[in-house]
């Protein structure tokens, strides 16, 4: 797992060998005791390099051995073992140095980089710390803040920023062991004792409680709940206070307490859900590794609203040619100027140029002749869609793909209004289009796997999470919202406040909370929606049966503030008041908190004092029941592409894993026993009736989140 060479003579080359990454796994770090000590007991060896195969140095610890019994030998004297060799060790960084990657690089005397090279302490989005020296050894290279930065964050910088940064000695564009070796045999014989980092006072940082301070105070606030972001702060001040040995005490004991944490888990569960979902397969059998994508050159979208902007810029920055249609004329020219400044800004961010030639813009329909893949994303209306997909199967190419930006509509309906129904598959993009992660390919009953195929590869190349989902109303994400969203407002209707209700999820770690989110998105949207369903009545009526629409419970509340022309922050009032239309700062507003109280007389409601623990129990667990029914019907693979949809579209905190491995953090037992209690109060609401998914699991003992899928009677998970 270590391969050992000898080359130009008197360099010792080590090479991690453990595909994809090189991960230190046990094995690996056996064979980097091995090697090490096999080249510094050469007497023809002068100097050492370690360096990694295919590309790539190594990507930090093996992740896959958290959750077992560790065996082997323990990165921390690994690494200290190599600082204190009397030979330059020198780390020849290709791909990705990382976590423990990064930390045995600090350990080595020098750090040569490849230009492409990415190098960073991403520990923390593990509910981790760099705690194999990491913590204390960068802020003695860099300084505190910058170190800070990296460790809290765990963001990746390139070569160029670790150059400028001091992380490495030097960055090249040729190749890198090359490079490496050959800098080895230059500083051969020099004296090695400025190059051990650990032997470094920090660098002094002015003010140093003060300092501190603020910096926790922006972490707590920025981590909402999570408590790895913290430890690292801790870690970094033992670093900036301590000797060495002491703050690396510091920072096993702070690793400790994270390693066996419930955060930590559900953090890494995330790691590898997020590449699960990627191996999809769908109920029909097809699947990711046997259904080819077709090859995209060119695609293009209809119609340049919110949606079709981001579409268009998130389509151009893969480097896609795209046809832009929208039929006004002022319309499209206001789509070019916004679509150019959005790709300006983010080109800007990137530091490359803009693709502005990548984009050509057209009133008519008919310039999307020759592209590969069309998005249509125009206004949510069924009617309009099928119109523009009767247009699109006259005008494209055959085998063009068609593809529908919609949360809500049926895919397969639309399908049927084309010839080639097998080239029809949705793709849900969240606003705004061009940052949102998450995409949901949907596919209805007659999508080709080729078809779904293509939507997720160019999902990948768009750089979202993209998960396949079935075709069913609301498709994973908004289906699970729908009872979250109710049980919300049947609380206001019981005694809560908008402020209590969204003060409960936000200290779960939503980054809002409900009302304040719909304030943001939009009371109308959700109006629209009720009224083609036909759930809106005029406002007079009161009492219970009032409340019961379609044989069962229903809050009007939503309906009655739209009446009122409240929409949200667009208008300037909703569930809060702002202090003029557009405004962001959501304020308690005394005139919500009185028509709740002229709602609940109307209705014969009696306001009781509810609490942080119910408003959780009955907005999540009522969104979860919901989950186990999507996994039932077959409309997600598995909890993993649950999870994966909430974390990257809906805010569910990552730090808390998803709704489904939450569930079973919790435990299904009692996920099933609170969902009983309160479907034995309200027997009205169905979406509080127990998915008989959850029944069979809890009766069958609860299993492990990765073994549901016995009970699930569809399930095609890859976890
Ligand atoms: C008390 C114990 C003390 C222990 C001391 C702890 C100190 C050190 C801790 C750590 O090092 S934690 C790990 C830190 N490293 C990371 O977080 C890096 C994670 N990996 C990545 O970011 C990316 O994989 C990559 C390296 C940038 C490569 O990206 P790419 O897109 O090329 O490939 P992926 O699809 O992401 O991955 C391919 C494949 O490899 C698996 N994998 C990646 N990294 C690891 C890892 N560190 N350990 C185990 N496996 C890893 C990944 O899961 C993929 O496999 P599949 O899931 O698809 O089978």
């Amino acid at each position: 797992m270590a391969e050992y060479n000898r080359v130009s003579e008197c360099v010792g080359l080590i090479t991690l060998r453990n595909p994809p990454v090189n991960a230190l796994s046990a094995a690996v770090r056996q064979g980097i005791v091995d090697t090490v000590q096999r080249a510094l007991s050469d007497p023809n060896v002068k100097s050492v390099v370690i360096c990694g195969q295919n590309g790539i140095f190594c990507g930090g610890a093996d992740i896959k051995e958290f959750g077992s019994n560790m065996t082997g030998p323990p990165l921390i004297p690994m690494i200290h073992a190599i600082e204190s060799a009397n030979k330059p060790v020198v780390a020849a960084i290709e791909g990705s140095a990382l976590g423990g990657g990064l930390e045995l690089a600090l350990g080595c005397h020098y750090r040569i980089a490849h230009s492409k090279a990415r190098l960073g302490l991403p520990e923390v989005s593990l509910g981790l710390l760099p705690a194999a020296g990491g913590s204390q050894l960068l802020p003695r290279l860099i300084g505190v803040p910058a170190a800070l930065n990296l460790i809290t964050t765990g963001r990746h910088v390139t070569a160029a920023e670790a150059l400028q940064l001091g992380i490495v000695d030097q960055v090249t564009d040729h190749n890198t062991v090359d490079a490496a070796v050959k800098f080895a045999l230059s500083v051969a014989g020099r004296s090695l004792d400025p190059r051990r980092i650990s032997t470094h006072p920090c660098p002094q940082q002015p003010d140093l409680d003060a300092f501190f301070e603020e910096v926790m105070q922006k972490v707590r606030q920025s981590a909402r709940g999570a408590i790895a972001p913290i430890a690292c702060v801790q870690a970094v001040r033992a670093a900036a206070t301590l000797p060495y040995a002491q703050g690396m005490e510091r920072e096993r004991e702070l690793m400790a307490t994270l390693f066996t944490s419930g955060q930590a888990r559900a953090l890494q569960y995330c790691f590898f859900a997020e590449r699960a979902v990627g191996r999809w397969r769908m109920p029909s059998g097809a699947r990711w590794d046997t259904s080819k994508p077709r090859p995209v050159h060119k695609a293009a979208v209809i119609g340049l609203g919110t949606m079709g902007r981001g579409i268009t810029v998130a389509l151009a920055q893969t480097g896609l040619s795209v046809i832009a249609v929208e039929t006004q004329e002022k319309q499209l020219m206001e789509a070019k100027q916004a679509i150019s400044a959005m790709l300006e800004r983010g080109a800007k961010r990137r530091g490359v140029a803009p693709a502005l030639d990548g984009v050509i813009y057209s009133q008519n329909i008919q310039a999307v002749a020759d592209v590969d893949l069309v998005i249509e994303a125009v206004f949510e209306d069924i009617a309009l869609k099928t119109k523009v997909f009767q247009q699109l199967s006259a005008v494209c190419k055959p085998g063009t793909l068609l593809c529908t930006n919609t949360s809500a509509l049926d895919v397969d309906q639309l399908a049927s209004e084309t010839p080639n129904p097998e080239l029809v598959v949705g793709m849900h993009f969240f606003a705004p289009a061009h940052v949102m992660k998450l995409l949901e390919v949907v596919y209805g009953p007659r999508s080709s796997p080729q078809a779904v195929a293509t939507a997720m590869q160019l999902g990948k190349k768009m750089g979202k999470a993209s998960v396949a989902v079935g075709n069913c109303r609301g498709f994973v994400g908004n289906r699970m919202l729908k009872p979250y969203i109710e049980e919300a407002f049947f609380l206001l209707e019981e005694g809560a406040t908008p402020e209590l209700v969204d003060q409960a999820l936000e200290e779960f770690g939503f980054p809002m909370g409900v009302f304040r989110m719909s304030d943001l998105s939009g009371l109308d949207v959700g109006w629209r929606v009720r009224k083609g369903d036909g759930l809106v009545e005029p406002g007079t009526a009161s009492g219970r049966s009032a409340r019961i629409r379609q044989g069962r419970r229903y809050s009007p509340l939503g309906d009655l503030l739209c009446e009122e022309g409240r929409f949200g922050q667009k208008t300037g009032r909703g569930w809060y008041q702002y202090d003029k239309p557009g405004s962001r700062v959501a304020r308690s507003d005394p005139w919500l908190h009185s028509f709740l109280g002229a709602y609940r007389a109307q209705h014969g409601l009696v306001a009781r004092r509810i609490d942080h623990q119910e408003v959780l129990e009955r907005c999540l667990y009522a969104l979860i029941n919901e989950g186990f029914h999507i996994l039932d019907d077959g409309i997600a693979a598995g909890p993993e592409d649950i999870d994966v949809i909430y974390v990257s579209g809906y805010g569910w905190p990552r730090h808390r894993g998803g709704p489904m491995f939450y569930a079973n953090m919790v435990g299904l037992a009692k996920v099933l026993e609170r969902l009983e209690h309160y479907q034995q109060l309200h027997p009205e609401v169905p979406h509080l009736q127990p998915s008989s998914l959850l029944r069979r699991l809890v009766a069958s003992g609860s299993p492990p989140i990765h073994k549901w899928g016995e009970a699930i009677k569809k399930l095609h998970s890859q976890l």
